[in-house]
């Protein structure tokens, strides 16, 4: 009996998150990943190398494209996972294989989204509540989940690519489930970016020390004000209140991860952009523009963007 075709699946903007995803899919689809340079050439060399809690493992059954000439010409799938502040620029460079396709984004902070429906034909919302690095080269650590991956159709004619790729997820041994409001599950999935982020980025310390009281209390104004805005905009999200979510975020998920680093604790160190405007910034300008007042999503934006400046000089 011949085995069925695997879907192709290319992903776009593969560091940390994108290249686990590559490393773990790549036993259920062909996968191709758009990466920078110097991973490419250690993937191609001794393959991915993956560590954590998707497996132990040396996988070598991964394409890298260095630009869209490389890539599928007709993904089954395509899934974005470069930072916010990529999502244009990467869409624009692969606009031709875009077009028409189903698109994933599976990517932090509000926006990602709209953007990708500039270029593609059905787009999928999505959310990973894991905690992903690079540890070098072609070399990624999967440190520690706090729950399933989320996806949901956002717009477009194909509904039933949803069920297909949360299908795919799934054989690959990830958990993942579908979501009928995705719009509420990235909101859902924002407030523990939003609360932990940018103060573990600026502190340098990994998310379990937010539990300290000093801490906890800039905490709670910032979710509290997002909840304030979140009420002007009509949005819901899994928790019906700011205090709901509080307990939940010190309960659950900065137990989960404790030691470990968010993604803009790495962007600070390297030098990099942030994705302050897609999760404070965004927050606070929401706010002013509905009159709602947001001072500590405004300040420690602006910490941010201090840091971000500061540290590439
Ligand atoms: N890390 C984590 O634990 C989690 C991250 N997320 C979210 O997932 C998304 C990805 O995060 P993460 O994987 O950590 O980010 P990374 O910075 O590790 O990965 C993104 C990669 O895409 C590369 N890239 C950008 N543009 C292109 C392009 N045009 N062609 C090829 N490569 C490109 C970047 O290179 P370069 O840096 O050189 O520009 C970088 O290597 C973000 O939205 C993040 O917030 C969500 C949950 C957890
Ligand atoms: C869930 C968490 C905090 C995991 O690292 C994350 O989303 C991030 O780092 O951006």
């Amino acid at each position: 009996m011949t085995e069925p075709e695997r879907p192709v699946v290319l992903i776009l903007g593969a560091g940390g998150v994108g290249l686990s995803l590559a490393g773990a899919l790549a036993g259920v689809a062909r996968v191709a990943v758009a990466c920078r340079p110097r991973h490419a050439a250690a993937v191609r060399r001794d393959g991915l190398v993956m560590e954590g809690v998707w497996g132990e493992r040396t996988v070598r059954e991964i394409a890298c494209v260095a630009g869209p000439g490389e890539a599928p010409p007709a993904p089954d799938l395509v899934i974005v996972t470069a930072k916010g502040f990529d999502t244009r620029a990467v869409c624009e460079e692969y606009a031709d294989v875009l077009r028409g396709r189903t698109v994933a984004s599976l990517q932090n902070g509000i926006g990602n989204e709209e953007v990708i429906a500039d270029y593609a034909g059905t787009v999928i919302g999505g959310t990973v509540t894991t905690n992903f690095s690079v540890v070098g080269d072609g070399h990624v650590r999967v440190k520690s989940q706090s729950s399933p991956m989320v996806f949901g159709l956002w717009s477009g004619p194909d509904a039933d690519a949803l069920p297909r790729l949360v299908d795919l997820i799934r054989s690959a041994g990830i958990l993942v489930e579908a979501s009928t409001d995705i719009r509420s599950a990235k909101w859902s999935k924002s407030l523990l970016n939003l609360s932990v982020n940018p103060i573990c980025a600026l502190l340098s310390i990994p998310v379990g020390k937010a539990a300290d009281p000093r801490l906890q209390r800039v905490i709670r104004e910032i979710v509290s004000e997002t909840f304030a805005v979140m009420d002007a905009e009509g949005v819901g999200t899994r928790w019906p209140s700011a205090e709901a979510y509080l307990d939940h975020l010190f309960a659950v998920q900065v137990p989960d991860f404790a030691t470990a680093y968010p993604s803009m604790y790495y962007d600070i160190q390297a030098g990099r952009r942030t994705e302050i405007d897609l999760l404070n910034g965004y927050i606070a300008d929401l706010g002013e523009r509905r009159g709602i007042p947001t001072p500590y999503n405004r300040c420690i934006a602006d910490l941010v963007r201090f840091r971000e400046i500061d540290e590439r000089k």
